[in-house]
């Protein structure tokens, strides 16, 4: 094994053409004031027509060249990781941890059920020791129809997850696999095309109940009679007024819980947190914060992957590839989460609303990462656990992953269910310092980013691998009112990190990297840069009306200079 020699599990690369992007860089810094001096130099004097339109655009010119001084911060040090899972593998399989997989869901409607059963299959499905791994569905509509599907999907696991392994089958979100009319991968010949089609209709039939009962808005009697867990329901009143809803569908402790080849399967647990009119809910952070208490007494897994409920897993080995950045000998000690890109399935090829977030993905991120760590942006991520519940970074914060850590539970299943349910109660959170020192912070409409935020700020790294196999892949708002709607929600909750406790303008200073102040602040300056965007857009056209001349003629000597900097 030589474990003398230490041999690392993951790799951090400077970005390719670096020098190249930076000389650009340069001379567009040239080109930025050579504009601002052009501006300053033929302002019209006082009294002159125009003086007036030409401060505001000055102004506005200083705002872009401001701005794009912070964009810099997010591209001059890009860096991109690799790992060895392999090596993981041959070091750790043994002593691999336990893992919690977190899938939010918050509407039937919005969020069909089979899509959402879609992606906590994918994720039971994951090449990971089955006894290890937990996947919690949190239904923050507490319906039943939900609940419904994930039982169905409890039984149908019991296929999906052998034929999966059997054939090295990828992805593993069903929805996304069975598409096709034959199997995609075809190489094992006639018994792979005989199970392709035995489970593809298992499955269309299981959707097609799922279907209908959703359409038909209420569970045939005959499910209902069937599982003990319906009865959860009886006391139901709506969605904002219920009891906590808990079933544990599946215990991977269970000798009798194996799936039809009798291996394990593993822990399905569904959730629906206590609501009541008078309490606020604190939304996707509040469900998180009851999963990370739940889960604790459940499974216990030290590392958790949060997923939103339209985001499956495409790639098997994903969670591998996060455990070589928690478990790395040397250089894993100061990680305390590891964010995946957010992709998308749905993309078309014009784009036109640019919902495929490329830029963020492909350059900005991975320049955040070459300053210190990306951004938390709430699905894809996998966290320590202990960072995720406020643990500041020291010295002694490494763990050994190797120490036996057994997570045993006493009691029985029924017992556990009873007793977990006051952890996801309204009132469990009262006077204590969850939603602000512990678990996902409140308050704000984008809770990821300031929590992420707040973890830097207490000594942690993050990573950012983008592995050419895509290893989430989720539903991009596809039409113009979604994709105001999405973009408004982050600009202003993004703005209003900006003004918090937490600001990364001046609380995260000396506290992260200068670099990732910088780039997050350039997000956070999202919804003030409309104002410059705005002037620049209306102005100039009606200067244009008026006879006002903004910009140099083409043929003038300045505007030759500036045109050689911008080439
Ligand atoms: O009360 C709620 C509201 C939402 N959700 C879930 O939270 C996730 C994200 O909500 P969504 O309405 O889809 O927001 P988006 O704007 O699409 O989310 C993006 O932006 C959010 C704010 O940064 C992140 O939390 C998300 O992960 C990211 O995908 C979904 O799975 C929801 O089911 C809940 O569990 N409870
Ligand atoms: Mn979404």
């Amino acid at each position: 094994m030589g474990s003398d020699k230490y041999i690392p599990l993951f790799e951090t690369k400077r970005a390719r053409a670096l020098v190249l992007y930076r000389s650009f860089a340069v001379t567009l810094s040239v080109g930025i004031c050579l504009i601002l001096f052009y501006r300053v130099s033929y302002m019209p004097k006082d009294g002159e027509e125009g003086r007036w339109f030409w401060i505001g655009l000055l102004g506005a010119d200083l705002w872009f060249g401001f701005y794009w001084v912070l964009t810099q911060a997010l591209r001059w040090n890009q860096v991109h990781r690799l790992t060895f899972k392999d090596r993981l593998s041959q070091r750790y399989e043994k002593f691999l941890p336990r893992v919690d997989v977190f899938v939010c869901t918050a509407d039937p409607t919005i969020e069909p059920p089979t899509m959402v059963i879609s992606t906590v299959l994918s994720a039971m499905a994951y090449d990971y020791p089955p006894e290890k791994l937990a996947i919690y569905l949190s239904d923050d509509a507490g319906s039943d129809l939900t609940f419904y599907a994930l039982l169905e999907a409890s039984i149908f696991a019991k296929q999906w997850i052998p034929y999966c392994k059997k054939f090295n089958v990828q992805p593993r979100s069903p929805a996304a696999y069975l598409v096709s009319k034959s199997p995609p991968h075809d190489g094992g010949g006639q018994s792979q095309t005989r199970d392709f089609l035995a489970i593809k209709k298992l499955y269309r039939e299981m959707e097609d109940r799922i279907e209908t009962t959703t359409t038909l808005g209420r569970i045939p009697e005959e499910a209902r009679l069937k599982h003990e867990g319906f009865s959860q329901w009886d006391s139901y009143s709506s969605k904002r007024d219920h009891d906590t809803i808990l079933k544990i569908l599946i215990d991977s402790k269970d000798p009798c819980s194996t799936d039809i080849d009798g291996s394990a399967l593993p822990t399905l647990v569904y959730l629906a947190r206590e609501k009541r009119p008078q309490h606020f809910h604190n939304f996707k952070a509040g469900a998180m914060n009851a999963l990370i208490r739940v889960s604790s007494k459940i499974s216990n897994g030290q590392i958790i992957l949060n997923l939103d409920c339209d985001m499956y897993s495409n790639d098997p080995l994903t969670v591998r590839d996060a455990l070589c950045f928690f478990l790395d000998e040397e250089k894993s000690h100061d990680i305390a989460f590891v964010q995946f890109p957010q992709c998308f399935a749905n993309v078309t090829k014009n784009d036109p609303y640019g919902s495929s977030l490329r830029v963020i993905t492909d350059v900005e991120f991975h320049g955040t990462d070459g300053c210190g760590g990306p951004l938390y942006i709430g699905t894809g991520c996998f966290h320590r656990r202990d960072t995720l519940c406020g643990r500041e970074f020291n010295q002694d914060s490494k763990i050994d992953w190797k120490k036996h850590d057994d997570h045993r539970r006493q009691q029985s299943v029924h017992e556990l269910e009873a007793e977990v349910k006051t952890l996801a109660s309204c009132t469990f959170e009262q006077n204590t310092q969850w939603g602000n020192e512990m678990g996902l912070k409140y308050g704000c409409p984008v809770e990821d980013v300031i929590t992420g935020l707040s973890i830097q700020c207490k000594g942690w790294k993050s990573a950012y691998p983008n592995p050419e196999r895509k290893a989430f892949l989720g539903l991009a708002p596809s039409t113009l009112p979604q994709v105001l709607v999405q973009h408004k929600r982050w600009s202003e909750g993004d703005f209003q990190i900006l003004l918090s406790k937490y600001s990364p303008a001046w609380y995260a200073h000396g506290r992260i990297s200068l670099g990732l102040q910088l780039g997050y602040c350039c997000y956070c300056l999202w919804a003030p840069n409309c104002l410059a965007t705005l002037y620049y857009s209306i102005i100039p056209s009606l200067c244009l009306l008026k006879g006002i001349s903004l910009f140099p003629q083409v043929y003038t000597s300045i505007s030759v200079q500036l045109q050689l900097v911008l080439v």
